[in-house]
């Protein structure tokens, strides 16, 4: 895969040039800590991505980036056997920690009750994506790279409001999510990201750094929900706008609404009921990333009348042409060049949903 030339300095450059913008911690709290290293006291299990990152820089650099504040609540999504946690500990107010595994629950308990932290730590024992998170101010954490899509729709669309989300993330995904309109890497799911916040790439982590060591390299996002001047779409409707979009990303979007097939899907999703979709709820259907064909859900619709279907070809070629964006290319284009193409669609009765 093509990686966009960015100046992106390396972690390890990184902690050297740059002061920490909060106090670092004292010799004798990280003495006190258990060992970064894993010990192996029990088999990690690979399909929870537990792979601990044990490289103190890095860790150090993580929460340092994190900027937390004394008054910060933070939610660690994975905290494993606590490498992240004790240093997060000693920065902020107060961790939320949620963490499948019960071994790591015990694991993760023992050290911070070790360090007489007990009172700032809060752990839930749960699937992270079952539940309801408490508040938190800022999410800091080194997440299992499985459910990094569906776990950053949920913090962004799952009525939290947080100021940062910094998040370890595999470093192909972490590229595609910090993409710019123009960028080779661009896609649906950063153009759905940049709907509602905007993610900066911070610095890349070594695969070398983490116990045992994954197939992957990792790279550490900040995703900054944005306060204001959100464009106001319907989610659900806009969701399936960017699918149809990114079907074919680099091809023109005449190109990609001319095709028979498409014209057909559009037409039988414009005749079907449509629901409106609150913030709330859209976590639950949200898929910020899949721009493939024919995988959303078939329309029921009994026959397709050829006249009534003539027409509505020609009303999408119409609306482009109107709007101006037969020649554009959905990979090149902001979310308001977008979202103003999905309004004129959406005034003539074509549909996305
Ligand atoms: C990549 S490890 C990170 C461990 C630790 N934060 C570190 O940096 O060393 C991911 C952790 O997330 C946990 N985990 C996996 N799936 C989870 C889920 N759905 N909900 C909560 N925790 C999960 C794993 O058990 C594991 O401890």
């Amino acid at each position: 895969m093509k990686i966009p030339v960015r100046l992106l300095i390396p972690a390890s450059k990184l902690l050297s040039l740059h002061k920490p913008h909060i106090k670092p911690l004292s010799q004798s709290f990280l003495l006190h800590t258990s060992p970064d290293s894993w010990d192996r006291r029990f088999p990690l299990h690979r399909p929870r991505g537990q792979h601990i990152l044990t490289n103190p820089r890095v860790l150090d650099a993580i929460v340092r980036k994190a900027g937390l504040g004394s008054d910060d609540s933070v939610l660690e999504v994975g905290p494993g056997t606590g490498n992240l946690t004790v240093r997060l500990l000693g920065a902020a107010r107060h961790v939320t920690a949620v963490e499948i595994d019960e071994r790591m629950v015990e694991a993760l308990k023992e050290r911070v009750e070790n360090l007489g932290l007990s009172h700032k730590l809060t752990v839930i024992r749960g699937d992270a994506m079952k539940m309801q998170f408490p508040y938190f101010s800022t999410c800091v954490a080194n997440i299992p790279y499985g459910i990094s899509s569906p776990l950053i729709a949920k913090l962004l669309f799952g009525q939290y409001h947080f100021r940062t989300a910094t998040l370890l993330l595999q470093k192909e995904f972490a590229y595609r999510l910090t993409a710019l309109p123009g960028d080779s890497e661009y896609n649906r799911l950063a153009a759905n990201i940049r709907l509602v916040a905007e993610a900066e790439l911070i610095m890349d982590v070594s695969k070398r750094d983490f116990a045992p060591v994954p197939k992957v390299d990792s790279s550490l996002v900040t995703i900054r929900p944005r306060s204001g001047s959100i464009i106001p779409v319907d989610l659900k409707e806009w969701l399936g706008f960017t699918r149809v979009c990114f079907s074919k990303k680099n091809k023109t979007l005449g190109a990609i609404f001319k095709q028979k097939r498409m014209v057909l899907e559009l037409f039988k999703r414009s005749k079907s009921e449509k629901k409106n979709c609150m913030n709330g709820e859209f976590e639950n259907i949200v898929d910020l990333e899949s721009d493939g064909e024919g995988e959303s859900e078939e329309k029921e619709i009994k026959q397709v009348n050829p006249h009534e279907l003539g027409l509505f070809k020609e009303t999408i070629g119409k609306v482009l042409e109107k709007v101006g964006f037969n020649e554009k290319r959905p990979s090149k284009i902001t979310n308001e060049d977008l979202s103003c193409l999905l309004r004129a669609f959406n005034q003539e009765g074509v549909f996305f949903q």
